[in-house]
């Protein structure tokens, strides 16, 4: 097993239920801790899965401030509740202004972020370049592709300074090509800053767990109503996190088949 040690609490969920004329979530609980690696700083990446309809969206909303649960809280950097605009979220479709240029958009979005005063310009270029996007800055949203998109989204966010970010169906709609390079982007962020934690919720499983280091299975007990969290797959413990040919692996794929027979 990589040598790690598991620290500080980022982000907590306690006891959190959701009813609406029924009970769709119940007595949701589980703790994302910061991660050290010796001579590594890293984020954390943290993959919700379920079938459709068990509640993923709504445990999003959730964990993002833009939802209240029916009890419970969700709590993040020393025990704050979550609000609205704490966590830089990034929705499937990547809604950009589509009036404003890449450019004005990252702009706007590095303003926010005081740690950035005056290295604005500077940080936007040396992003684009990070993620390909030099030659684009200033054009409309509506002239770039899927994968450009959605690219510009995570710059917004990362420019923001957001520290938690969170990605619904970041695979969705990207053809193989592009979808091989959004995971080596999510890759590169989250080992890019020790600060940033990625919460992905998604239907493409081996995608999402191949950049993960934390699965949570989002499924219905027997007998009971409301969905829960049924199983925690700790791809750190098992040797599985981290790598960036992982999905070659066998032992990766007896874990999707672990993960698929649980759904
Ligand atoms: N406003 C609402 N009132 C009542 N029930 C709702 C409401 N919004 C969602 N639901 C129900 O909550 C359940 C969970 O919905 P949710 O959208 O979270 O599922 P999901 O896991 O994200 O599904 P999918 O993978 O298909 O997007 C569904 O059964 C849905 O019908």
């Amino acid at each position: 097993m990589t040598q790690h040690t598991k620290e500080e609490v980022l982000l907590q969920a306690t006891d959190v239920q959701l009813t609406f004329d029924r009970s769709i979530l119940r007595d949701i609980n589980f703790c994302i801790r910061n991660i050290t690696r010796p001579g590594v700083l890293q984020g954390q990446v943290v993959t919700l899965i379920g079938r459709s309809g068990i509640g993923k969206t709504q445990l999003f909303k959730i964990l993002s401030g833009l939802q209240s649960p029916t009890s419970g809280q969700v709590t993040i950097n020393n025990n704050k509740p979550v609000k609205a605009g704490d966590m830089g979220v990034i929705f499937q479709n990547y809604y950009l202004f589509e009036w404003r240029t890449v450019h004005q958009s990252l702009m706007l979005a590095a303003k926010k972020n005081k740690a950035l005063f005056g290295r604005e310009k500077q940080t936007i270029e040396q992003y684009a370049e990070q993620f390909q996007l030099t030659g684009h800055l200033n054009l409309y949203p509506q002239q770039l592709s899927g994968g450009q998109r959605q690219r510009v989204s995570i710059m917004q966010q990362l420019l923001k300074g957001s520290n938690f970010i969170l990605l619904d169906e970041p695979f969705s709609g990207l053809d193989v090509c592009m979808l091989d390079k959004a995971v080596e982007m999510l890759l590169q962020v989250s080992l890019s800053d020790e600060l940033k934690t990625l919460i992905i919720v998604s239907h493409d499983i081996e995608n999402s767990v191949a950049i993960s280091d934390t699965v949570y299975i989002l499924g219905n007990e027997p007998g009971k109503e409301g969905a829960t969290i049924k199983k925690e797959i700790d791809l750190i413990e098992r040797d599985l996190a981290w790598q960036k040919h992982i999905k070659q692996e066998r032992r990766f794929m007896e874990t999707i088949e672990e993960i698929k027979a649980c759904l």
